[in-house]
């Protein structure tokens, strides 16, 4: 282990709960930790997943968090690629307490995930808002945009909307949201247990860029923050410059109110007037930061108007697109060139006004391509249960589950011919359109597992 940079542990002096010692024999311990977060829209029946859920010690604040006891290989489970799970650092699950001891979950929300990508709160976030609540799930870098819409779409969910825009970009949305998640770009020195590579990019330097960034950030997104709403600050670095202090600064400015969350002892989470601590040698997890504020001062907020028109398929079309699902899981359809989204929930009311104001790079749930009044159904239908209809599934051994989803021939041919959905234990992995002699694949080629074997 990289020795820890000097600067960093004198600046932790007289941070809250430090203890120089533990924290230094933390990290030259070699333990690693391992959690998971089970997909509760997929998962019914934790007998199906590999891990043996109920002997697994729960992640203490999250109700479907579990320590695993060694780091398995995801890649060739393929109930990982089905979005069963999500494979989620422990202390970053503690904002579902900050969610659910601050806000009632049971009333329709809007909630803004601010930087989101790779989409490990989101899809958090997503289990916990109701079905008539709306996500809005953005990540300002393009490429990392794209991995959070991969996992969003495989988590399953259909009442989310993905953005790729700059926080300033949201200044339109004054008033707009009940919650905003600012799970902010940081240092990253609560990483350097898992990530050597963190501690030789550590600099003073950066903490001080990092810091004038997350206030560049929270300064625009707050005025998007409705009066009462909660505004959830987290960073996975120990510096309080970036922690306690950006939350004072909150205060001091926006006149934020700081709102406590009750803890339980033995969770070993450092309490502080600003926020919350997790030392990596007092909770099972690594280095995190989280504080939730309230907004207490006006804002008016922006009426809902739009002149867009979405299109909806033609009538001769609707068939070939109703057929895929089931009954009323759908309330609107939209068609953009050809390709159909089903928009639902908050959607119908919101989705053409967020198109108008943000750069949406998805929304809802796509169902797939038109070709003439035929739909070719999209991958995102397949990960999705809630929409689908009564569509034909062949259930796949491993082998041939890992063939499929790594897109090369498998062993057993399904008896039914025909478009269906390959899947593993139950749970859909993909399309595939079987002939008498092969299968065509339609797993998306770039998400196929390229390794050939462990
Ligand atoms: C800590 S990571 C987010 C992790 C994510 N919330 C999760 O749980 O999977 C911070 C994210 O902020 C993004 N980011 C970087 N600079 C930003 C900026 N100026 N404004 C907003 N987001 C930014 C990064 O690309 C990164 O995806």
């Amino acid at each position: 282990m990289m020795k820890l940079p000097d600067s960093l542990m004198n600046s932790l002096t007289n941070a809250n709960g430090f203890n120089r010692e533990a924290f230094e024999a933390v990290h030259t311990s070699g333990e690693q930790i391992t959690s998971i977060r089970i997909n509760p829209n997929k998962i019914k029946d934790n007998a199906v997943l590999p891990f043996t859920i109920d002997t697994l010690p729960p992640v203490p604040w999250t109700t479907n968090g579990y320590y695993l006891p060694e780091r398995p290989s995801f890649t060739f489970d393929p109930l990982f690629h089905a979005g069963t799970y999500y494979v989620q650092e422990a202390s970053s699950m503690f904002v579902e307490q900050a969610l659910r001891q601050t806000t009632d979950l049971s009333q329709p929300l809007k909630v803004l995930d601010l930087c989101a990508a790779p989409g490990g709160k989101s899809t958090h976030l997503q289990s916990l808002i109701s079905p008539h609540s709306l996500l809005v799930s953005n990540e300002v870098i393009r490429s990392r945009a794209n991995i959070l819409k991969d996992n969003i779409i495989k988590w399953g969910a259909d009442n989310v909307v993905i953005t790729n825009n700059d926080p300033a970009h949201f200044k339109p949305l004054t008033g707009y949201f009940d919650v905003i998640l600012v799970d902010a770009p940081c240092s990253g020195s609560g990483l350097f247990r898992r990530d050597e590579e963190a501690i030789a990019e550590w600099s003073e330097d950066n903490v001080n860029l990092c810091c004038q960034r997350q206030q560049r950030i929270l300064a625009d997104i707050w005025p998007c923050l409705k009066e009462g709403g909660i505004l959830i600050y987290s960073t996975c670095s120990f510096s309080q410059k970036e922690d306690e202090d950006i939350v004072q600064w909150m205060v001091e400015e926006y006149n934020a109110l700081v709102k406590p969350l009750t803890l339980q002892a033995e969770w070993g989470i450092v309490a502080g007037e600003n926020g919350y601590r997790f030392w990596p040698d007092q909770v099972k997890g690594e280095g995190f930061f989280l504080a939730c504020l309230q907004k207490q001062t006006p804002e008016a907020e922006v009426a809902i108007k739009t002149k867009r028109k979405t299109e909806s398929p033609a009538k001769s079309q609707l068939t070939g697109i109703q057929q895929w699902l089931a009954p009323a899981a759908a309330q609107q359809f939209i068609v953009h060139e050809q390709t159909v989204y089903a928009w639902s929930g908050m959607l119908l009311t919101q989705g053409s006004f967020l198109l108008d104001k943000l750069k949406v790079i998805y929304s809802g749930t796509k169902l797939g391509e038109l070709m003439r009044d035929k739909l070719i159904p999209d991958h995102a239908l397949a990960m999705n249960p809630a929409l689908q209809g009564k569509i034909q599934s062949a259930d796949l051994d491993h082998d041939d589950a890992i063939a499929f989803l790594q897109r090369k021939d498998i062993k057993q041919l399904p008896a039914t011919k025909g478009w269906q959905l390959a899947a593993y234990k139950g749970h859909a992995l993909g399309w595939m359109n079987v002939f008498p002699n092969r299968i065509n694949n339609y797993y998306p080629k770039e998400l196929r597992i390229l390794k050939d074997s462990l």
